[in-house]
């Protein structure tokens, strides 16, 4: 390993992650000797001797760019590792618009990089920032448009199914996305319930034991996770949680983004040395990390330096100085040698040198890696079943984490029950006993419309929960936990009992104090109900669309008092100018409102007999010729509205991939 030019050359070979019981000398990295052998000859545990096969850009579904398989892969969930993930020459790009002429371009932010991954070993994907270690990481997980990717991507030699890639795989994401009033055990036996197929529950249990001995979770297995209202475990232990979530299926491959970030140094060594036990266990770990400690990269079989988006160096820690050196840079005496290197990676990028070092070994890469010319893609038939469970248990099982989650949250569940029971009682002294003429029909129709104001506007209150279930929920719909209608089912189901009570509640204690007519009761309470359920979902579109809670409520907040305007309270729909009748029909307000009006006026006429007072009050208030059933169907309709929209937003938004 003498000069410079040797070492590149010798990095420059074709990467191979062995078990760490291989010799130097057949490693594929910068101290061995480089490898001759083809791809598919260098899969030891592989049952696989297919062809590489080249990925053509832009060529439709993954399925059809994909070689064939010897039959499904599901059989081997949960059965332990053995997988090498191989890939050749694999590039990512985007397309961006150019500011200045508004043109089209391709950015490639990841420029061909061949390796393998095998079991036992871990990796550490490292570079400065915007070196390009998020992008490899997320493309390695399959979680950018393969559209945008070229190159082969096989699992012992084979091309990989996405749906069974997804099922073998772990991808942990940077934020701990974890409900935090469920305890430790509950998160993992939830994530184990939803995300292992074919397996009792008995025994995905005593998996979620193994997980919590593992990642040494013993002693907190029973607290809450907590948050920064409700008291829980450690920052570290929260960590572990997330790989625990997201490992428990037991997948074979393990992709983490930045485990470590955010964590003192000692908890950071804890969360390798996990990581480093976990992986020894026949599974394939890589993950990015910033800035780690000496001890910390110790932990690592491998490490990967990327630098705008090229590879830069591969091969074991402990290898890394002597590749320094080799480029005329010795490292001091007991300095981070992963520092050391990106400072001189950093000199390199000033230099402008690195494209040339990256161009070399890539050369030697493809001098060295198999022919890939000729090779036919087999489209694939779509042997893996998508989800772990069948829809309705699916949704039993989000029901019963849900229903944890709202006996746990008193401020969603009673503090709102008490809170318009109190509304309730105030309204009712406020209009108490209304006579049947027009001032009384005037009290009646504005303790309506605080009503419906009420239920409407609070319901934006939801939205920092709501949004912190669409991360848990972009984190588990990412690795294929549930589908999407399942949530969104169980999201609409979970608030319904919440929903009656408080219909209930307000109507009885308020109804009968303001003296409304007492058959006219179950309707007054259809139609708060209804309200409510139109808030809820008008609050669950608003948290899957703004950007953050605060934006959200004051968005919402602002087009609620618009459609309040239209209500028909503050100006009938006939002194409505015509330029914005068409606005009126879209006041989530106008229906249960108008419904209640009809409601209160029918069942007058009925209890004390028709009146000119009551005529004129429905003609006044636009009622006189409503059906009375729009108090159901209007709320109905903005209720399908929007959850269509929020079932978009998670589809489209909420994905989980990188766009
Ligand atoms: N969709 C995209 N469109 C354009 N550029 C992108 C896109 N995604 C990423 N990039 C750019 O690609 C480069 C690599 O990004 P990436 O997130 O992989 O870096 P990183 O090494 O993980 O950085 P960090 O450590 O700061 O997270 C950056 O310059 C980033 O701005």
């Amino acid at each position: 390993m003498g000069g410079c030019e040797d070492l590149v050359q010798l990095h420059s070979c074709f990467f191979v992650l062995r078990p760490a019981t291989s010799s130097p000398s057949s490693l594929g990295d910068a101290q061995g000797a480089p490898p001759t052998r083809k791809m598919s000859d260098m899969e030891a545990g592989g049952g696989g001797v297919a062809p590489a096969v080249p990925v053509p850009k832009g060529g439709g579904s993954i399925e059809n760019r994909t070689g064939t398989t010897g039959g499904s892969m599901s059989s081997k969930i949960g059965t332990g590792g053995n997988h090498t993930l191989s890939v050749m020459d694999l590039s990512y790009s985007v397309q961006i618009t150019d500011k200045d002429t508004k043109e089209k371009q391709t950015k490639t932010l990841l420029h061909p990089v061949t390796f393998s991954i095998k079991p036992t070993e871990m990796l550490a994907i490292m570079g400065a920032s915007g070196a390009g270690k998020s992008t490899l990481l997320d493309v390695l997980a399959q979680r950018v448009p393969f559209s945008e990717v070229e190159g082969s991507y096989l699992l012992d030699g084979q091309a990989i199914q996405p749906k069974e890639f997804k099922r073998m795989s772990g991808y942990v994401m940077q934020d701990d996305a974890l409900y935090p009033l469920l305890t430790v055990r509950e998160t993992l036996r939830f994530a184990a319930e939803l995300r292992i197929p074919n397996m009792t529950k008995a025994d995905k249990y005593e998996l979620v034991e193994e997980t919590i001995r593992q990642l040494k979770l013993t002693n907190c297995a029973d607290t809450k996770i907590g948050n920064e209202i409700h008291r829980g475990i450690s920052g570290g232990e929260k960590r572990r949680v997330s790989i625990g979530v997201d490992t428990v299926q037991q997948p074979t491959i393990i992709f983490l983004d930045e485990p470590t970030s955010g964590l003192d140094s000692t908890t950071a060594l804890t969360i390798a040395e996990t990581l480093s036990s976990v992986c020894k266990r026949n599974r394939t770990v890589a993950m990015t990390i910033h800035q780690p400690s000496t001890r910390v990269l110790d932990v690592f079989d491998k490490v990967m330096f990327l630098s705008r988006g090229r590879v830069v160096y591969f091969g074991r820690p402990a290898d890394l100085p002597a590749y320094c050196t080799g480029l005329g840079k010795t490292p001091p005496a007991y300095s981070n040698i992963g520092e050391f290197f990106l400072e001189v990676v950093d000199e390199y990028e000033a230099a402008d040198n690195v494209k040339a070092l990256a161009d070399r070994h890539q050369e030697a890469v493809r001098m060295r890696a198999p022919s890939t010319a000729g090779a036919e893609a087999d489209a694939l038939n779509d042997t893996a079943h998508d989800f772990a469970n069948p829809m309705l248990k699916e949704i039993i099982i989000l029901l019963r984490r849900q229903w944890i989650n709202v006996v746990r949250t008193p401020e969603l569940a009673v503090v709102r029950v008490v809170m318009c029971s109190v509304v309730a009682l105030v309204l009712g002294s406020l209009f108490w006993m209304t006579d049947a003429d027009a001032k009384g029909f005037g009290g009646r129709a504005a303790y309506f419309a605080f009503a419906c104001a009420l239920f409407l506007f609070t319901s934006l209150e939801a939205l920092p929960i709501f949004m912190e279930e669409r991360s848990i929920y972009t984190r588990e719909h990412s690795r294929g936990a549930y589908r999407v209608m399942s949530y969104l089912l169980c999201n609409f189901l979970i608030y319904l009992p919440v929903c009656l009570v408080m219909s209930v509640a307000f109507t009885a204690i308020s109804y009968f104090m303001i003296d409304l007519p007492p058959a006219g009761f179950p309707f007054q309470i259809l139609a708060i109900f209804m309200t409510l359920l139109e808030g809820n979902a008008f609050a669950t579109f608003v948290s899957g669309s703004a950007p953050d809670p605060l934006t959200g409520n004051g968005l919402g907040t602002a087009l609620l008092a618009f459609m309040f305007l239209f209500s028909g309270f503050f100006i009938s729909y006939d002194d409505i100018p015509d330029g914005w009748k068409w606005f009126s029909a879209l006041s989530m307000f106008k229906y249960p409102f108008e419904g209640m009006i009809r409601n209160m006026l029918d069942e007058e006429k009925e209890r004390s007999g028709a009146s000119e007072e009551i005529e004129a009050f429905a003609d006044e208030s636009s009622v006189s010729d409503i059906d009375i059933w729009v108090v159901v169907y209007g709320p109905l309709c903005f209720i399908v509205g929007f959850r269509f929209l929020f079932y978009l937003a998670l589809v489209f938004k909420h994905s989980g991939n990188r766009k």
